[in-house]
């Protein structure tokens, strides 16, 4: 029950509600409980005696009491799903919170297609049983408590008797829950499993087709699925074990009850209506109790939904607000940002050498800093640190002088606006792209932004222009069109801090140094971190920073560094190859030549 404890705060406060879905369901067993009693009643007094009278009457009894019992049934739908709805609506909405707030390491080891099955059919096991699930299950106590006492009511030594099977029965059903739970834990897994196949290959299909993988891809699906179906076989084993036992050892109370009790008739010691009152009693107890199997199972299944919801909700959250945050006016700030010392290691994988060591930098508000280096030598590490997607190891990062770890994250990460190398597009129209951290801006500020980014142009070839609607990922678009529209909407955010990671790679040179352009009159001002490869990009930058495995080997000015040797040189002789005179310094050439 501890999942449940766990999940108290979703349900408890609707526990009115609670109460009505088992009370309902309570009053219409103790109900319906009362037709045996006027069966007996039926045959005793009126067909042995051949009384007719009370006929009418007894039948209007049993009207009235279909009536009640019908209402008492209407409360426990309307209160059972109420309450699910409720619950599983809470429970959506604190995950989904919780995945907003969950740290960008987090996301390094999720699976979307096993989260999403977390926000679904495991918050819908929840709401099955929170909503009918348990009151089932309390019900089938409560016809036990009430059969049994109106049994004994009747004659106590057959109702003891036939008591007696009970526990064997409860022996049976926990073993039985014991065994289906373990089962139920994998089918989940596999479902989550499944899902994250079929999630990935729809969302690589352009990879999986280029690279004719569709039969490999099968294949692992297949093995998913395969693993799925044996899950499943299994539960059907432990089913098939449990299911006759279950029904034997119920139905053997019956049994017994019309061995010894008819021999009771017959020897006059009881009346033929209360034989069949109590077994008339007998069968509406052992009806539940058969199904007591599938309540466990509904039980287990919830459990174990539960048990996946419980490890979302308290994944603990490591970036988080300070205990007195000190929250940023955006008007007030200027953007100097200094990174002294740092040194970082991706959490989870302390085994890696760090992806940070020993960096220092100080970019003045306004300044624009040029980050260059081989892949994985720590560019895209400097600027995540900056937005504090993960906590530095040692030393410290200051926006203005304050430790970023004393700021309130949303008033730190509102002061930069980040253009991802990966451009993502949400689903709607090219607009409310561009307007996604922005939404009151105007039409005007839109375009603004649309015509620096050089996007404006090809999105009025369009044929519905700002309102053409892209893609999950910008379907249609070129690579460099979304980019473009990336830059536009960090553009319109007028952050003080902007950070371009890659984020021209896709476009052309001249696009790219018309952009370019524009970003330099639009940047005047704020602070600019470019990490590109291309030299082009990082030529006009105040302070260059070149980075290798996570150490700083070069700093400096374009003119400086183009003069010492090493990477930077290296690379720039590579990019201008074809253009020497641009970039052998005079004196040197005459030395080489
Ligand atoms: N989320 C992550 N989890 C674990 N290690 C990571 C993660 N992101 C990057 N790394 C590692 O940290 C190091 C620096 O990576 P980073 O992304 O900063 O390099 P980069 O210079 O931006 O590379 P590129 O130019 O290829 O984008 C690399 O060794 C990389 O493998």
């Amino acid at each position: 029950m501890n999942v449940f404890r766990g999940l108290k705060q979703f349900f408890w406060q609707d526990k009115g509600f609670l109460v009505g879905a088992v009370l309902g369901l309570a009053a219409a067993t103790a109900l319906g409980l009362v037709y045996p009693r006027l069966i007996g009643v039926l045959i005793d007094d009126m067909i042995v005696p051949g009384k007719y009278e009370g006929l009418v009457g007894l039948a209007l009894l049993a009207v009235g009491i279909v009536i009640i019992k019908a209402s008492c049934q209407y409360v426990h739908g309307f209160c059972g799903g109420r309450l699910g709805n409720r619950v599983a609506y809470r429970l959506r909405n604190a995950c989904y919170e919780k995945l907003q707030v969950l740290p960008f390491s987090f996301y390094d080891s999720a699976r979307t297609g096993d989260l999403m099955s977390r926000l679904t059919a495991d918050i819908e096991g929840i709401r099955n049983f929170i909503g009918f699930g348990f009151a089932q299950l309390l019900n089938t106590a409560f016809l036990v408590i009430f059969g049994f006492a109106m049994m004994g009511t009747i004659d106590w030594p057959l109702m003891l008797m036939t008591l007696a099977l009970i526990p064997v029965l409860s022996f049976i059903a926990i073993r039985f829950e014991l065994n289906i739970h373990p089962v139920f834990r994998s089918i989940r897994a596999s479902v989550g499993r499944l899902t994250v196949s079929v999630q990935e290959n729809i969302m690589g299909v352009r990879t999986v087709k280029s690279f004719a993988s569709e039969k490999h891809e099968m294949k692992k699906f297949e093995k998913g699925n395969a693993d799925y179906r044996d899950n499943y076989l299994a539960l059907a084993d432990v089913w098939a074990k449990y299911f006759p036992v279950i029904e034997f050892v119920a139905n053997l109370s019956v049994a017994l009850l019309l061995l010894v009790g008819g021999i009771r008739v017959i020897h006059h010691s009881l009346s033929l209506g209360d034989l069949v009152a109590l077994n008339g009693m007998l069968g509406m107890i052992v009806a539940p109790l058969w199904q007591l199997g599938f309540q466990i199972n509904n039980y287990t299944q919830s459990k174990a939904a539960g048990e996946r919801l419980m490890e979302l909700l308290n994944k603990p959250v490591s970036i988080r607000n300070p205990e007195h945050p000190l929250v940023l006016n955006d008007g007030d700030v200027q953007g100097h940002v200094k990174f002294h010392d740092v040194s970082f290691r991706y959490p989870n994988h302390e085994e890696l050498p760090s992806a940070l060591l020993g960096f220092d930098l100080d970019a003045p508000a306004g300044s624009v800093i040029g980050l260059l280096g081989g892949t994985g030598s720590g560019k895209s590490t400097v600027v995540q640190l900056l937005l504090r997607a993960y906590d530095v190891g040692e030393g410290a990062i200051t926006l203005d002088g304050v430790d970023i770890r004393h700021l309130e994250l949303e008033s730190l990460r509102r002061q930069a606006a980040i253009v991802f190398q990966e451009s993502f597009l949400f689903s709607t129209t090219i607009r409310e792209n561009i307007a996604y951290g922005r939404s009151e801006a105007t039409d005007e500020e839109i375009v603004e932004a649309a015509k620096l980014a050089q996007a404006h142009d090809f999105i009025m070839e369009l044929p519905l222009g700002y309102e053409t609607i892209v893609g999950e990922r910008g379907m249609g678009l070129s690579g460099g069109q979304k980019q473009r529209i990336a830059i536009a909407r960090a553009l319109l955010l007028k952050p003080k801090i902007l950070i371009l990671d890659d984020s021209t790679s896709a476009l052309d040179m001249e696009t790219e140094h018309v952009i370019q352009q524009s970003l330099r009159k639009v940047m005047a001002g704020r602070t600019t971190f470019v990490i590109a490869h291309r030299i082009s990009s990082l030529r006009h930058a105040d302070e260059i920073v070149v980075l290798d495995r996570g150490h700083v080997i070069q700093r400096g000015k374009h003119e400086q560094l183009v003069r010492q040797p090493g990477l930077y040189r290296e690379t720039y002789r590579t990019q201008y190859a074809d253009r020497p005179d641009e970039w052998e310094p005079a004196g040197e050439r005459r030395v080489s030549g």
